[in-house]
């Protein structure tokens, strides 16, 4: 089975030249994790989903207390804004389509949420991406309105095959396929110790785990009985097998 490495490499500032990931980003219409810029001055493509624009308008700003508001908003301009537009405000509209930002309203789908359309964009028709080790770092998509958690989380299973790393200021949600064995390479100057291992939607018959403090050997998961909540990780490298699909969460220090 192959190996399938993880690393948050992406919350730690600065180019980091050796990685071949090629990072998308998506904003969620939810407050702007500190980290932000960050994550933004790591990804190629940067898409708004919806009231995400505005997020971006308002919030980016208080992110630089020192910095004028307006050169603010012409650094982080998003590339494209894209979802059924109920949410994003006229004046935010307005402001980003005088800088050239791309906007697609597909207000006629409501059957799939925005972050949904996001990333089928940028997994199908984002130009001049290569895609072939994409990861689309979702922020803003965690510790809100538990019907829109539960929308994202699905997206992380509707695209199981592309890579998505769901964020808030608190954690990080990925998924872990099960037709792979995971090492999780720790950065823990951003991230841990607080971690859990869950297991959604289906029972999962064993998985084993090593580098957790609570580690797991052929252990059966399920809602109704055990979850790997509460768990702590103790080196810098996390090695998972599942024979199910997992989620991986992990806490972000605060530093
Ligand atoms: N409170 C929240 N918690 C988590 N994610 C959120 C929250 N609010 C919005 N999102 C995410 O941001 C995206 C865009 O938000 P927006 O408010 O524009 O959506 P919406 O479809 O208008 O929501 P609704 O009509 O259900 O309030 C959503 O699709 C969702 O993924
Ligand atoms: C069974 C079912 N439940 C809820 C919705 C509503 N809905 C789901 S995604 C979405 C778009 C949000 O931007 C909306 C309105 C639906 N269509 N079908």
């Amino acid at each position: 089975m192959d190996v399938m490495t993880h690393s948050s490499t992406f919350l730690l500032p600065g180019n980091d030249h050796s990685s071949s990931v090629t990072y998308a980003l998506v904003v969620l219409n939810q407050r702007l994790p500190r980290f932000t810029p960050i994550l933004w001055d790591h990804a190629q493509v940067r898409v708004c989903a919806d009231g995400g624009a505005n997020r971006v308008f308002d919030e980016m700003p208080l992110l630089f207390p020192r910095d004028d508001a307006l050169d603010v908003r012409h650094r982080y301009k998003p590339d494209m804004i894209k979802g059924d537009m109920d949410s994003i405000r006229t004046e935010v509209l307005d402001f980003y389509t005088n800088l050239g930002t791309k906007v697609v309203d597909e207000s006629h789908d409501q059957d799939t949420t925005d972050l949904h359309k996001c990333v089928a964009y940028i997994r199908d028709f984002a130009p001049n991406l290569d895609k072939s080790n994409l990861c689309i770092l979702v922020a803003g998509a965690l510790g809100g309105r538990f019907d829109h958690e539960a929308g994202n989380i699905n997206v992380l299973y509707r695209f199981s095959t592309t890579r998505i790393i769901l964020l808030s200021d608190d954690c990080l949600i990925y998924l872990l396929p099960r037709t792979h064995c995971h090492e999780i390479h720790i950065q823990s100057s951003v991230e841990g110790p607080h971690c859990g291992l869950i297991p959604i939607g289906m029972t999962s018959v064993s998985t084993t785990t090593t580098g957790l403090q609570w580690d797991l050997t052929n252990t059966e998961m399920r809602f109704g009985d055990l979850v790997s909540t509460s768990n702590l990780v103790q080196g810098e490298k996390i090695t998972v097998q599942s024979s199910s699909d997992l989620l991986w969460t992990i806490s972000i220090k605060k530093v």
